[in-house]
């Protein structure tokens, strides 16, 4: 365990390039594998969750490698073509790695076996099991749809209609990508939309795939089963998710001036910049644009005072991700940040309802919490800090921890950096680089 410890800081200013989608990155690997020939990907992140994706197709017949000019290839062996590892596969801290992995290996004819980390093995896998079981597909996991588990893929792959019981990406994800490997067409039906990477990508590829918005918001998505993948170039936008960090840093440190180049605007992932508008902040986009078959823009972002708002319900999807830094951005704010519809926080690396209000009660922050919903009240720029925050594991608990101690009276520690590595790996460079005061303790 590393312990780290950010400090009051000065003005962050500077311009600074974020890494590449994680979300992207690992379905570049997966759908280039599953293609016929070779896709080259430029800005692929070189992260732990994405390598662990990267290691287990390898593991499975596809060639991928990484070049001299920082592109990387895939070399696909086509849909169905995936060979049976001969030892488990180990997916880490990753979660999209685990559920989407799962979706294909349940359209092949072999055994694989699945584990992870302490984290990982603590998470819901049964919500792709129940899916894929109806595809075909069989599964002996730990009580609770635990890994480690076992999958042996369906000969002939059922083509299922499934009406997602959650708002879910990986879920819509994990079926969508069986559904490749069946005989016509596998339909999903999601109620709030989610993420459309696979989408996408899928598209990009050559597949079919078609979707049509249903009554209330949400998403019909037919995927055609049995296509021919071409391999097709991929550019990674920089994640919108890791450049929450460094803005939420910005808009909150007085005289801050940051821009974050070419970062992912796809509305299913964008919520959190809409939403520290409505707070207030400085944040404007300029040199929007399509890259990849993705919307980029540059943020530039200043410091403003902040204002507690109640985050629109119908907006969690496509922030679920940020909710702990928003916390954060919450707590430096005046008045109250009301964020309701946000249960599946409970699911991820760690409980991270309970996890960011322990952590902002250990730094002098008054919060409520309930099954999913949370209350943060805001100090109007008094943030006491001093409190040590436990990170269980998750990248995010220990990132938006460090962007608190940057503005609080007293230095904040998180008991563990190691985790950044999972999607962030140069954080503290950036954000070093920028003015910010976190070190080794
Ligand atoms: O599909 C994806 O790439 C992801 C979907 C989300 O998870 P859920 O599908 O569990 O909401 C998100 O939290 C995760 O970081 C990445
Ligand atoms: C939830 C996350 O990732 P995963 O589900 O892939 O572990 C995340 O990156 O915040």
């Amino acid at each position: 365990m590393t312990f780290l410890r950010a400090s009051k800081s000065q003005n962050l200013t500077g311009t600074v390039t974020v890494p590449g989608d994680k979300s992207i990155s690992h379905r570049s690997i997966m759908l280039g594998s599953m293609a016929i020939g070779r896709t080259t990907v430029k800005g692929l992140l070189e992260g732990e969750d994405v390598l662990s994706t990267a290691a287990a197709f390898r593991a499975m017949g596809a060639t991928i490698e990484k070049h001299e000019d920082g592109t990387w290839t895939v070399d696909g062996v086509g849909i169905g073509g995936l060979q049976e590892p001969d030892d488990v596969l180990d997916m880490g801290n990753s979660g999209t790695s685990a559920r989407l992995i799962l979706g294909i290996l349940a359209g092949h004819d072999i055994t694989c076996f699945l584990t992870g980390d302490d984290s990982l093995r603590k998470r819901p896998m049964g919500r792709v099991i129940n899916p894929l079981s109806e595809m075909g597909a069989t599964f002996e996991s730990r009580a609770g749809g635990r890994l480690p588990l076992m999958v042996r893929g369906a000969a002939d792959v059922l083509p299922i209609t499934y009406e997602l019981p959650m708002a879910s990406a990986q879920v819509k994800s994990a079926v969508l990508l069986a559904g490749l490997s069946a005989r016509g067409k596998t339909t999903v039906i999601e109620n709030k939309p989610t993420r459309d990477h696979t989408e996408r990508m899928l598209t990009h590829f050559g597949g079919e795939i078609t979707v049509e918005p249903i009554e209330g918001g949400g998403n019909k998505i037919t995927v055609t089963g049995q296509p021919e993948l071409t391999a097709a170039d991929l550019v990674v936008p920089s994640d919108p998710s890791s450049a929450a960090f460094p803005a939420v840093a910005a808009a909150i440190t007085p005289g801050s001036e940051v821009v974050l180049p070419a970062i992912g605007m796809n509305p299913t992932r964008s919520g959190i910049f809409q939403t520290l508008k409505d707070m207030g902040a400085d944040l404007t986009l300029s040199n929007e644009r399509i890259e990849g078959g993705e919307p980029v823009a540059d943020i530039t972002i200043r410091h403003a005072q902040l204002t507690g708002i109640e985050v629109p319900e119908e907006r969690a999807p496509s922030m679920i991700d940020e909710y702990p830094v928003l916390a954060v951005a919450a707590a430096q704010a005046s008045g109250k940040t009301v964020m309701r519809g946000i249960g599946e926080l409970r699911v991820k690396e760690s409980d991270r309802l309970a996890v960011v209000a322990e952590g902002l009660r250990a730094n002098g922050i008054t919060v409520e919490e309930g099954e999913d919903w949370m209350i943060v009240h805001g100090t109007g720029g008094k943030i006491p800090g001093g409190g040590t925050v436990t990170t269980h594991l998750d990248h995010r608990i220990s990132m938006s921890f460090l962007v608190m101690g940057l503005v609080s009276e007293k230095p904040v520690t998180i008991d563990d950096g190691q985790p950044i590595e999972t999607s962030f790996p140069n954080f503290l460079e950036l954000m070093t680089g920028l003015g910010a005061d976190i070190a080794p303790l």
